[in-house]
């Protein structure tokens, strides 16, 4: 199998081909990815409250986003890795994004980075990215990071205003040189403005159909607590079933059924009884200087 190419990415959508993308944040969660065929994984700032416990995604350093992506790039041959830039590494200059974003590749083995937002200073910085030679991601529509300036979690293109800016955004996102742009939080039809006068393939998540799908793995795979977001679908129900199998274990350990047979060493007769002579000696000598 051989890698997926940026390339081939952009292809995909005139071959009527619609991309797969998911989150990881761990090799097992990598593998898996990996071992279902999608085409792209986010190593996402999403990672701070699935995998870190975070209550938002703000907090996240570089640092510990590195330590994620390394483990993702460990489990993943085929697909594109594409790892989120945390909030606070990128906003100061663009040679701060740069640095940044080199660190991603070098250190990480990011195929791509993803930035949020399509203001002036965030289309300076995937420029200057861009210019590097690292592609970016586009990333907008509801952007997290800056969440608390869009008055919360919510989603965008509403109203004319906002649905006009994400025409703009999404334009100078694609001027700036992004290879493909992220939506969140969207109503279809807007996408489908959006992608009738896009080059680059547009990636959906809550925002109707698109040329790709992104979605976070825990939330997917029902790991994420309590409640998702409305454009969530949950294919599996993994959190319910590692709380019942820990359950069970911890039910076996305290009734003593387990461990069992099949899951003991068998001891070699000579060594038993060197150990039940030398368990003799000890204790006699025990006795014997009390
Ligand atoms: N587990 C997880 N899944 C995500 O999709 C995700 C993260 N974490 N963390 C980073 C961001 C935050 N995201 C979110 C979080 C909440 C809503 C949400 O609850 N939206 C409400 C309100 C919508 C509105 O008022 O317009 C919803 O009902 O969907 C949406 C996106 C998407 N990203
Ligand atoms: C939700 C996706 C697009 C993301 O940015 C993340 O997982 O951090
Ligand atoms: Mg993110």
């Amino acid at each position: 199998m051989t890698r997926m190419t940026l390339t081939r990415l952009t292809e995909m959508p005139a071959q009527g081909e619609p991309i797969v993308m998911v989150t990881a944040y761990d090799y097992p969660g990598a593998r898996a990815a990996e071992r279902a065929g999608v085409d792209m994984v986010l190593v996402g700032d999403s990672g701070a409250q699935t995998v870190l416990g975070y209550d938002s995604t703000v907090g996240v350093t570089v640092d510990e986003m590195l330590v994620l992506a390394r483990a993702v790039r460990r489990g993943t041959e085929t697909a594109f890795m594409v790892c989120d830039v945390p909030f606070g590494s990128t906003e100061v200059s663009d040679e701060q994004a740069v640095e940044t974003a080199i660190r991603f590749v070098t250190s990480a083995g990011a195929d791509a980075v993803k930035i949020e937002g399509g203001g002036e200073a965030r289309l300076s910085r995937l420029r200057a990215v861009v210019a590097a030679g690292i592609p970016v991601v586009g990333h907008i529509g509801l952007t997290p990071q800056t969440a608390v300036a869009l008055g919360g979690m919510r989603a965008q293109g509403r109203s004319v205003a906002s649905a006009e800016r994400l025409v703009d955004e999404a334009l100078a996102v694609q001027d700036a040189g992004a290879c493909c742009i992220v939506i969140e939080a969207v109503p279809a039809e807007i996408t489908e403005v959006l992608r009738s006068i896009l080059d680059v393939p547009l990636i959906g998540i809550g925002a109707g159909p698109a040329d790709g799908q992104v979605l976070v793995l825990h939330d997917l795979l029902g790991v994420t607590e309590g409640a998702t977001a409305k454009f969530v679908k949950q294919y599996g129900a993994v959190g319910d079933a590692t709380v019942s199998a820990i359950a069970e274990y911890a039910s076996e350990v305290r009734s003593a059924a387990f461990p069992s047979d099949e899951h003991r060493y068998a001891a070699r007769t000579d060594a038993l009884e060197a150990a039940r002579n030398r368990a003799g000696v000890l204790a006699a000598h025990r006795d014997n200087t009390r």
